[in-house]
């Protein structure tokens, strides 16, 4: 039986996650982390049984301790509970489902203690992918992706072992204010970019859809995952979400994966890999589809993307400059203090703005990452 940790049980990956390990039955759920949600987290505990559960605050720890007092259930906090969880020996696997770079250090120790990874965290491997790629093939450990385009990818390299990549063709839906142009997304409020056209997800993802960022993202993440070099990786925005992104190989064949937009077949793959289990849900239906279209991505409406490609070819610590300030502005921006214009604004002021680190470790990325929200803090 597969024993797996959840980090970020209470979000949308990880409620999805914790879908996937009902509906097989099949999976122990030895770990379980959240933020501030312990009534979720609580009602987890009772029905899945871990035998940690990390939550942020001592405060919020404390609570939890009394409400599941009767479960047998070891109770930390901060980071070093999210460390202690992630190495719990009752594991072997650790599913990131945390939003930011949280997510690195509890992502490295689960490496060195051998734990294979499925990966929805992508701000670590963003922003330390030049240590976690090394660190998992000295430990041995798989990255598992669990984004939908990367699981597509990952997929779409099944059983091509050896054969040579001509191009990584990265999906994009476009986000909802695809079409429009600068002066249309001047008064953007945050339900408005809240609202994806095709999928739903937590609130910081759904914000850089609507900016590309998170297509940005992607970009950099494919590179790590895969290894590949940026100029063989080209966005394709497809707004139907049905193609989750498509491999090229030498001869021209392009192997796709597609589907519904649901995030457990993604989750589920990762879990069983390399076996498919059945899966409930809606399948796709051809004949209903109106249509599959491709556009190029709107870089001049959207300099989110551009500002990723950027900061991967300077490299060093400029994607977590990129990364840092992209979650600082996104934060501002859904509380009502920036525009959303201000989003791409800011992250290209902070990189033009931190100081160029070549090979950065954890520490350098982390204080990359503070540096980051101090210098936004002070002008915005
Ligand atoms: N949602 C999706 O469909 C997809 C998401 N991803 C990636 O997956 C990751 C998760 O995204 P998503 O599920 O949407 O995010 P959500 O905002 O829905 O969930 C975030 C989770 O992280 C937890 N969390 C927040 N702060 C802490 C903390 N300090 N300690 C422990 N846990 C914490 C939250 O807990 P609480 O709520 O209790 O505070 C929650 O469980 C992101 O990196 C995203 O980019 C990738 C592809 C698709
Ligand atoms: C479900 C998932 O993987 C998201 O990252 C999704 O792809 C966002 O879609 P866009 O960024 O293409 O709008
Ligand atoms: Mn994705």
């Amino acid at each position: 039986m597969r024993k797996i940790a959840v980090l970020g049980s209470t979000g949308s990956i990880g409620t999805q996650t914790l879908c996937v390990v009902r509906e097989q039955g099949d999976l122990k759920v030895a770990g379980l982390a959240a933020g501030s949600n312990i009534e979720l987290l609580e009602a987890q505990i009772r029905e899945f049984r871990p035998e940690i559960a990390a939550v942020w605050t001592q405060e919020a720890a404390r609570e939890l301790r009394v409400k599941t007092a009767d479960c047998n259930v070891k109770i930390v906090s901060g980071m070093e509970g999210l460390l202690e969880l992630a190495v719990c020996p009752q594991t072997d696997l650790l599913v990131t489902a945390i939003v930011g770079m949280l997510g690195i250090r509890p992502t490295i120790a689960a490496i060195k203690a051998g734990k294979d990874i499925a990966l929805a965290n992508k701000e670590t491997l963003v922003t330390a992918g030049h240590l976690i790629m090394p660190l998992a093939e000295k430990y041995h450990c798989s990255i598992l992706p669990v984004d939908s385009e990367h699981s597509a990818i990952f997929q779409s390299l099944n059983g091509e072992n050896g054969n040579k990549i001509d191009k990584i063709l990265l999906t994009a839906s476009g986000g909802p204010f695809r079409g429009k142009c600068r002066k249309d997304l001047l008064h953007i409020r945050p339900e408005d970019a809240l609202k994806h056209p095709n999928w739903s997800m937590g609130r910081k993802i759904t914000i850089d859809s609507a900016t590309l960022v998170n297509k940005g993202l992607e970009v950099m993440e494919a590179k790590w995952l895969f290894g590949t070099d940026l100029d063989r990786i080209q966005v394709v925005v497809h707004p139907q979400s049905v193609i989750h992104s498509m491999v090229q190989y030498e001869d021209g064949a392009v192997i796709a994966q597609l589907g519904t937009p649901d995030m457990r077949l993604p989750i589920q793959y990762a879990l069983y890999y390399p076996k498919r289990r059945p899966l409930s849900g809606r399948r796709l239906d051809f004949f209903e589809l109106a249509g599959l279209t491709f556009e190029k991505p709107d870089l001049l409406t959207f300099p989110g993307l551009r500002l990723a490609f950027d900061a991967m070819r300077r490299g060093g610590n400029i994607p977590t400059a990129f990364n840092a300030a992209n979650e600082s502005a996104v934060d501002k921006f859904l509380n009502g203090k920036i525009n959303f214009l201000d989003i791409p604004e800011i992250i290209e002021a902070y990189m033009e703005n931190c100081r160029f680190l070549e090979n950065p470790s954890v520490d350098e990325i982390l204080d990359t990452e503070k540096a980051a929200y101090e210098f936004i803090e002070s002008r915005w």
